[in-house]
């Protein structure tokens, strides 16, 4: 069953199309990702869904209903924003609280709901503690704890994990993965980084000027891509590296090739990437090399036409399955 729909949706900033006949479905108990580019739209989309904002044209429902319809749809979508803030002189506990109160948690239940979540968002121990002492990754999930009063059907999180430290960002995708197992809430998670798309979310959805560039499952995005590798090799030097490039560039096995300083990477067949790794190292010295399977960065590149042939700029898809030094 669908939690959410969006159809053909359209909204203007005046003269800025920000979304252009955008359509969306989410199914129950998904964990649904959104990656754009910036300005893609993503916000946009997501105030449609949280009913902060209307569309021009086409239709939107979540939870069976328009969200811009009274609050009781309103009431089962929550938004965590890219930034929240607390009164810093109250504990996490009395904000859970307050939180539990204003959405008629009943009051016998309130302090079990305040200590489940608590629970949930990996806060028990520091529940006591004044909120101006927390950490920027504690008032993250802190934040993810107050959207979770109540019970929601839909948590809605704009790039929950912007600006975290490597800490941060492990305790919340924690947060998220247990509740994905857990519970049957649908989560809908935009991020910047794919390898977070990718491990924390069973559906994806890539935005590019409005609108859906290419959606589905995690998994079948990466399979339709998947025809390819990619091999990272780091040469001695960097005019070793041009060289190999310029070779690589001619190889009817490889169909693109980008190179920074003496790093260089080519995509190529599963079944090509062996035999390349030899030819680059009968002619030149190899200190590293990598083959990485696609992620969804390849889906990414796939559904916006990018071309990597001569740019350096290429994302770093999150899994690798086999690398190190050469023989
Ligand atoms: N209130 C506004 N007034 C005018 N233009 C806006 C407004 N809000 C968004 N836009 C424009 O609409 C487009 C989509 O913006 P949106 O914030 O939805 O993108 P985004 O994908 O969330 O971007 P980012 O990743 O940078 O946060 C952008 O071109 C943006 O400049």
């Amino acid at each position: 069953m669908n939690v959410i729909d969006v159809d053909d949706v359209s909204k203007a900033y005046g003269d800025v199309q920000a979304l252009d006949g955008l359509s969306l479905s989410v199914e129950r108990g998904a964990t649904l990702g959104v990656f754009g580019t910036n300005g893609a739209g993503k916000t946009t989309l997501f105030k449609l869904l949280t009913g902060l904002n209307k569309p021009d044209a086409g239709s939107v429902s979540v939870a069976g209903a328009d969200p811009t319809d009274g609050t009781t749809v309103r009431e089962r979508v929550r938004y965590l924003p890219e930034h929240a803030g607390f009164p810093p002189s109250l504990t996490g506990r009395e904000i859970l609280r307050f939180h539990a109160r204003m959405r008629s948690v009943p009051r016998e239940e309130r302090s079990h709901h305040v200590e489940r979540i608590l629970h949930t968002v990996g806060l028990a121990d520091a529940a006591d503690r004044r909120v101006g002492g927390y950490s920027n990754g504690m008032n993250r999930r802190l934040g993810l704890g107050t959207a979770l009063v109540g019970e929601p059907a839909v948590l809605i999180l704009d790039e929950p994990t912007a600006g975290l430290d490597p800490d941060g960002i492990r305790a919340f995708h924690e947060v998220v993965e247990s509740l994905a197992a857990e519970t049957d809430v649908t989560i809908v998670f935009s991020s910047h980084a794919l390898g977070e798309i990718q491990r924390l979310c069973s559906e994806a959805v890539i935005i590019a000027d409005g609108q859906v560039a290419t959606a589905g499952p995690v998994e079948e995005l990466r399979r339709a891509a998947a025809d390819e590798v990619t091999v990272s090799l780091s040469l001695g030097s960097e005019t070793a590296a041009n060289d190999a490039t310029a070779e690589l560039r001619d190889h009817e096995a490889v169909s693109t090739v980008s190179r920074s300083g003496a790093d260089l990477r080519a995509q190529t067949a599963p079944t090509e990437a062996y035999d390349l790794l030899t030819a680059v190292g009968e002619a030149y010295a190899i200190d590293r090399f990598e083959v990485r399977e696609p992620g969804l960065e390849a889906a990414f590149h796939e559904a916006v036409g990018g071309d990597s042939r001569d740019t350096d700029d290429v994302p770093t898809p999150a899994t690798a399955n086999s690398g190190g030094e050469p023989a």
